[in-house]
């Protein structure tokens, strides 16, 4: 399919979005007039530079509040259309999209509506452009597609088509299966975007926060679905209104949405013969246009390791090889010929890195290791999706390693642990490697920690929707619900992304930057470890003299009123400093390493199936991990 953008999407002067969208390999683009008129460039300039660059100007938008209206302002809005007829001439754009009148000037009245756009039409016929009508969801009288249908087809000129624009249906949550009754030659063109569901007036929520398909909350594909059933084959085209991406790197934003496009692609492809309709099974090779087929997401099945720049490890074993030790883990190995060292207990592996990239200081997460049924296929579809590949430039020594970056620049590495159809990582570490139990370790003692439960990483701000989309393509996981926390100096958005079977399971947290006080920036990252018996691990860290992180008293006050677990267990959680929380599932019990640098350590314990990630309790962590901050500037 054609594949478009409206320069709205992104930041910057127009031609900076120009360059960005050709750059990210968009077929066409929707020039949206603000960018034109405030361009220092001619028309004639702006339609040249997307020639250079590959792109169609596939729209032109939007033309305001025509129709419907007194004889005087018809009169005022034909002469407004002749003068944007020239400019369109000039840019070699043939479709202007006209979007429902909002005026309270605006009359009900259908038949005036369908006569004015006819006149409308006629105009344009004689410029050779066509007019797409669109009912914007907060329109004073034309808010629904069915209604904006009526009157394109009352007025009945083939100059006279539908813009369908999958917020405004979608947020008005009106169906729409009887798209399919629209004739595709009918409809002019599909403006596509998402959003996250927020109870929120629908102007509102239209200019702040859609989003790319695949990053909020709408069935954008189903939509496409009927669309394309229609036999539409005009462009998909993203018109995204987002305070974020306004403020974005261009070049980036655009091949984020030209991911998401892929990716919503990939699921028209495989649903569409089964989404509900009022015609017959339709299945992609039928359809008038194509749609990418990327290979299939290969769902990781596990934490191969996680690892830390380590940059004091030289000293001692620095703090977090303390800390490590003090939860039970031990150092197994060493990489032959890396400043690395490997730590593990049970199936919980650690790498420390005192390699330490780019100018690195202090310890921070750097890479996840994913067990992966086929690391190569990974790898393609990565590919395919626009991430960036891992240049390893490899010692011919080491075991093959497959990575990615992800828009955080954490690196994720596609492994396979141990198994003998794949040579291992953990071959790298020597053949002397100490088994873990008999190595000392607690193989043997109760509170073992057994695996990774899950990463938690922080995402820079501008770049949330981006990491949630690329956790879900690239990697196959599925998010969870966007929950906001209250830190002491902000509020803290986090989602969690996790595989259907919950192996694989990530937290993705918005780092934020200090205020103008002078506080430091925010980007606290941890790794989640899980112990059978979360008692027992808790009791050896203070025995190896390692102190927990200190919840305040308060905390267990208030837990005592939230939850009666009575007087012996609430007296055990106040001791050990231990957090508390349930769901329709389960139970939770959890503590938190005091911060190394940007990490810390959690240990958890999930009783029963609970599913959720302690959230509520981040607020009280949070604070106190502030505190200790602060304190340690004064
Ligand atoms: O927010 C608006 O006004 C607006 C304008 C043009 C569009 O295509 C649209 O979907 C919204
Ligand atoms: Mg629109």
């Amino acid at each position: 399919m054609r594949r478009s953008i409206a320069t709205v999407s992104l930041s910057g002067t127009l031609a900076d979005k120009l360059t960005a969208i050709g750059a990210a390999g968009f077929d066409g683009v929707e020039i949206f007039e603000n960018d034109l008129i405030a361009a220092d460039l001619s028309p004639e300039d702006v339609r040249y530079r997307a020639a250079d660059l590959g792109l169609a100007i596939e729209l032109y938008q939007p033309f305001r509040d025509f129709e419907a209206v007194s004889p005087t302002a018809l009169a005022h809005s034909l002469r407004r259309a002749e003068h944007k007829f020239a400019v369109m001439e000039r840019l070699g754009a043939t479709c202007l999209l006209v979007c429902s009148n909002v005026s309270p000037a605006a009359v009900d009245d259908d038949a005036l509506a369908a006569e004015q756009l006819r006149l409308l039409a006629e105009r344009a016929a004689e410029h050779g452009i066509r007019i797409a009508y669109e009912a914007l969801a907060w329109g004073r009288h034309v808010h629904d597609y069915l209604h904006s249908w009526r009157i394109v087809r009352a007025a009945d000129h083939p100059n006279l088509g539908l813009c369908l624009d999958s917020f405004h249906i979608l947020a008005r949550d009106v169906d729409p299966y009887a798209i399919e009754t629209i004739p595709g030659e009918k409809i002019f063109f599909l403006q596509l975007a998402d959003a996250p569901s927020l109870p929120m007036d629908v102007l509102y929520w239209s200019r702040h926060y859609r989003c790319f398909p695949g990053q909020g909350d709408l069935d954008v594909a189903g939509l496409v679905s009927h669309v394309l059933r229609t036999g539409y084959d005009g462009p998909l085209s993203l018109e995204v209104f987002n305070d974020i991406f306004r403020q974005a790197a261009s070049m980036r934003t655009a091949q984020d949405a030209m991911r998401s496009l892929i990716a919503l692609e990939e699921h028209v492809a495989t649903t569409i013969g089964e989404s509900p309709s009022p015609g017959p099974v339709l299945l992609p090779e039928a359809l008038p246009v194509s749609l990418a087929v990327p290979p299939p997401a290969v769902i990781p099945s596990g934490f191969a390791f996680a690892e830390l720049a380590a940059p004091a490890i030289g000293t001692a074993g620095g703090p977090l090889a303390g800390v490590l030790g003090a939860l039970g883990f031990v150092r197994t190995g060493v990489h032959a010929h890396k400043p690395v060292e490997l730590w593990e207990q049970g199936e919980a592996r650690i790498l420390l890195n005192a390699g330490s990239p780019e100018g690195r200081d202090e310890p921070a997460l750097t890479a996840i290791g994913l067990e992966s049924p086929d690391p190569a296929a990974a790898v393609k579809r990565a590919e395919s999706l626009l991430s960036p590949v891992l240049p390893r430039p490899r010692d011919p020594r080491d075991a093959q390693l497959d990575a990615v970056a992800a828009p955080d620049g954490t690196e994720v590495f596609f492994c396979r642990t141990a198994q003998p159809d794949h040579s291992s990582w953990l071959d790298d570490f020597g053949m002397d490697r100490r088994d873990p139990a008999a190595a000392g370790g607690n193989g043997d003692v109760a509170g073992e920690i057994t695996h990774i439960d899950h990463v938690a990483l922080t995402q820079p701000w501008h770049h949330f929707d981006e990491a949630s989309l690329f956790y879900r393509s690239v990697l196959g996981l599925s998010p969870h619900q966007s929950l906001e926390l209250p830190d002491p100096y902000g509020l803290l958005r986090s989602r969690a992304v996790s595989t259907p079977d919950d192996r694989v399971r990530m937290a993705l947290n918005v780092a934020y930057v200090g205020a103008a006080d002078g506080r430091p920036d925010v980007a606290w990252q941890h790794v989640a470890l899980a112990s059978d018996d979360i008692v027992a691990t808790a009791r050896r860290l203070h025995t190896a003299g390692t102190a927990p992180l200190a919840i305040p008293d308060n905390y267990y006050d208030d837990l005592e009123a939230r939850h009666d677990l009575g007087a012996r267990r609430h007296a055990l959680l106040r001791e050990l400093r231990l957090l508390y929380d349930r769901d329709d599932h389960g139970e939770f019990l959890h503590f938190y390493t005091v911060t190394t640098g940007r990490v810390f350590f959690e240990v958890v314990q999930r009783l029963g199936g609970y599913r959720g990630y302690g959230a509520a309790n981040a607020p009280v962590r949070l604070a106190v991990q502030h505190a200790r901050l602060h304190h340690r500037s004064d």
